[in-house]
C-alpha cells in the first residue's frame, strides 16, 4: 500500500499515488459563513447512539481512532441533508503542534486547535467499503475543538477497550451546521461525503490537547516522533456551494 504524509510538499503530491485527490469535490475546505447560503429546506439532523456500541480507542499512527459495532442499526445519524440512516463507524481527531491551528476546516479564517470527525455509512450500499464508491455513502459530522481537559494509548499501534461511551455527548449545544458535498481527507481521497459541519465548537483544556500532542507516531520500542499536524489543508471548492441550516 502507498504510504502518504502530511507535511505540506508532501501532500500536494498524493495526486501522484491518489489520482481521486485532485477531484472536484475535495475536502477539507475554507468555509466563507457570508457566502454560505441559508436553506430553509434543510431539516435538523439527529443521532441516536448506543453507548454500548463502543468498542476500542486506537492510535494508528495517523490519528486517534474509537471504533464502534457497525454490524447493524445500532448508533445512527438520520435528519439534516440526509435521506436514510447512517452508521456510526469510527471517530478519530486531527489537530495542531500548537493551539493556533490543527482543523481541517478553516471557518472565516479561523483555523481550530483540532477537528473531530465521526464517520458515519449509508447501509443501503451494502457495506462500507461499497458504501465508498457512492457519492451518498458516507456522511462525516465534523466538530471543532477550542482550547479552554487520554493516556494508554501513546504509541502507534496500542488499542485498548473503550466501551460505555456514547459520543453524542460530544456534541455542542447549537445543531446549527454547514452541509456540502466532498471527500475523504486522508488518500484515497474519495468523494463520497456528505460533510455536517457544525458551526458551534466545543471546549476542550490544554490538558486535553496535551495529551493528543503526547501522542507519537512510532511504535512502542521506537524513538517518540510526535503524532501532530495530521491535518490536510483546504482544497479548491471549484463552485460547490455549501448550504447552512441557520441564517
Ligand atoms: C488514515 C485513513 N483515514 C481514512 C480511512 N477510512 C476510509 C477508507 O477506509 C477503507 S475512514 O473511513 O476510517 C476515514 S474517515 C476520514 S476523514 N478525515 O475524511 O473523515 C478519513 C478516513
Ligand atoms: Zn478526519
Amino acid at each position: 500500500l502507498h504510504g502518504w504524509f502530511y507535511d505540506c510538499d508532501r501532500e500536494a503530491r498524493w495526486h501522484e499515488n491518489y489520482p481521486l485527490a485532485k477531484g472536484d469535490n475535495q475536502s477539507p475546505i475554507e468555509i466563507s459563513s457570508k457566502d454560505a447560503r441559508y436553506d430553509t429546506c434543510l431539516s435538523p439532523w439527529h443521532a441516536s447512539y448506543d453507548p454500548g456500541a463502543a468498542k476500542t480507542i486506537l492510535n494508528n499512527g495517523r490519528t486517534c481512532r474509537v471504533v464502534f459495532d457497525d454490524t447493524f442499526d445500532r448508533s445512527v445519524l438520520r435528519g439534516g441533508p440526509l435521506s436514510g440512516a447512517y452508521r456510526l463507524r469510527q471517530l478519530h481527531l486531527h489537530w495542531g503542534s500548537s493551539d493556533d491551528h490543527g482543523s481541517e476546516h478553516v471557518v472565516d479564517g479561523v483555523k481550530y486547535a483540532a477537528e473531530l470527525h465521526m464517520v458515519h455509512w449509508n447501509p443501503k450500499h451494502g457495506n462500507f467499503a461499497g458504501a465508498l464508491k457512492q457519492s451518498d455513502g458516507v456522511a462525516v459530522v465534523g466538530i471543532f475543538l477550542k482550547v479552554s481537559e487520554i493516556d494508554n494509548i501513546k504509541t502507534k499501534g496500542k488499542e485498548a477497550p473503550f466501551q460505555h461511551f456514547d459520543p453524542s455527548i460530544l456534541f455542542p449545544k447549537s445543531r446549527d451546521y454547514w452541509t456540502y458535498h466532498g471527500s475523504f481527507t486522508t488518500p484515497p481521497c474519495e468523494e463520497c461525503i456528505t460533510w455536517i459541519l457544525l458551526r458551534e465548537p466545543i471546549e476542550v483544556s490544554a490538558d486535553q490537547m496535551a495529551k493528543l500532542r503526547s501522542l507519537s507516531k512510532n511504535g512502542e520500542n521506537e524513538p517518540v516522533n510526535p503524532l501532530v499536524d495530521n491535518w490536510r489543508p483546504p482544497q479548491p471548492v471549484k463552485g460547490r456551494i455549501v448550504r447552512a441550516s441557520f441564517k
